[in-house]
């Protein structure tokens, strides 16, 4: 593949997934947030798909890190070659023009969370870095028009960070953020699954009983799922069962604690925007809206539809990739709005 002069990059610079999105082309890369090291010789060894699957069996002297966490950059220099990485194989192997980068961020990061992913690109050979909050991102992926005088409301939960914004005339009128998304649910799958069955299981483990059985609201029928882990008495291997019952007590205050949020930004909302969005819904995005019955749960507290938009993972990758388009004009007419251009 080669790009020539002007190939412009959006990445959704997530928790769990990194996702690229090449303008014509759409969402040509999506792997794990992971990079494998070395730490004997300080050396990256594996990025994305590759390191995922090392968490957890690696020697000593190697490390599967997950870069960023709740959201934002929790080790700067291994994020800067993640992405470098993955610019790079965006790319293709020829010689190429820097590319111009949109790169989300979630809403309410602070100013150095901010530089911190704009240094990150620049520094992985982005020749321009500008930055979109990420609900404003998945508001458009999700193919909502935002930017007519109407309320548009839409829940992005990630793996570090659920979003939710009122969005309307193209700027978030409420926003609030919260850490806790689909990495929490998988850390109270783990508390449960110890504190109830004395058996310890990974993180892999308990994001397959997520994603396999995970459940916020009665399911209209029950399943179950067999996993195994370390018997926390014995010290030995051990199989068990587990239902989407006990899912449903594992993720309650989590979920809850969405939904919550949720309740409170409608609260906040003016009430013509609120009236809207009780016409239109809510619609949510992000892979850990695909939690079952979460959009249940949220429609039962808030009174309000909720919708999955249609390729949920890929709505924040998506909505940097439309903003490709608007590269042009973004110093001049968004830069009032929630997008930051930075030279
Ligand atoms: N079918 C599913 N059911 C439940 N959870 C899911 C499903 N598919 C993916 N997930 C969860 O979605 C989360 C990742 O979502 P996404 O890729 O949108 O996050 P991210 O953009 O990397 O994170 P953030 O926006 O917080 O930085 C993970 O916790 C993953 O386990």
């Amino acid at each position: 593949m080669f790009f020539s002069m002007g190939t412009d990059l959006g990445i959704d610079l997530g928790t769990a997934t990194v996702l690229v999105y090449i303008k014509g082309k759409g969402v040509i890369l999506k792997e794990p947030s992971v990079v494998a090291i070395d730490r004997v010789k300080n050396r990256v060894l594996a990025v994305g798909e590759e390191a995922r699957q090392m968490i957890g069996r690696t020697p000593g002297n190697i490390v599967a890190i997950r870069p960023l966490k709740d959201g934002v950059i929790s080790d700067y220099d291994i994020t800067e070659k993640m992405l470098k990485h993955f610019i790079k194989k965006a790319c293709g192997r020829k010689k190429m023009a820097a590319p111009r980068v949109v790169v989300c961020v979630p809403c309410q990061a602070t100013e150095v969370e901010k530089r911190a992913v704009r240094d990150a690109a620049m520094n992985a050979r982005a020749k321009k870095v500008f930055l979109i909050e990420e609900p404003l991102a998945a508001a458009i992926g999700a193919g909502l028009d935002i930017t007519k005088a109407s309320g548009n409301m839409v829940i992005d939960i990630g793996g570090g960070t659920t979003d939710i914004a009122v969005i309307s005339l193209g700027g978030m009128v409420v926003r609030s953020s919260i850490k806790v998304a689909g990495d929490t649910f998988d850390e109270a799958i783990i508390k449960y699954i110890r504190k109830k069955h004395k058996l310890m299981i990974g993180e892999r483990t308990a994001e397959d009983l997520k994603i396999n059985i995970g459940s916020a609201y009665k399911r209209e029928e029950e399943c179950s799922m067999e996993i195994r882990g370390r018997d926390l008495i014995t010290g030995l291997p051990k199989n068990i069962t587990v239902s989407s019952n006990e899912m449903r007590e594992a993720l309650t205050e989590a979920v809850s604690a969405i939904a919550e949020c949720a309740h409170s930004v409608l609260e906040k909302t003016p009430p013509e925007l609120a009236a809207d969005i009780a016409d239109k819904g809510i619609v949510m995005t992000g892979g850990g809206a695909l939690l079952n019955g979460l959009d249940k749960l949220i429609e039962s507290m808030t009174k309000v539809p909720v919708y999955i938009a249609d390729e949920a993972v890929s709505c924040v990758a998506i909505g940097t990739g439309k903003m490709l388009d608007y590269l042009d004009k973004l110093d001049s007419a968004y830069h009032s709005a929630d997008i930051t251009l930075v030279d």
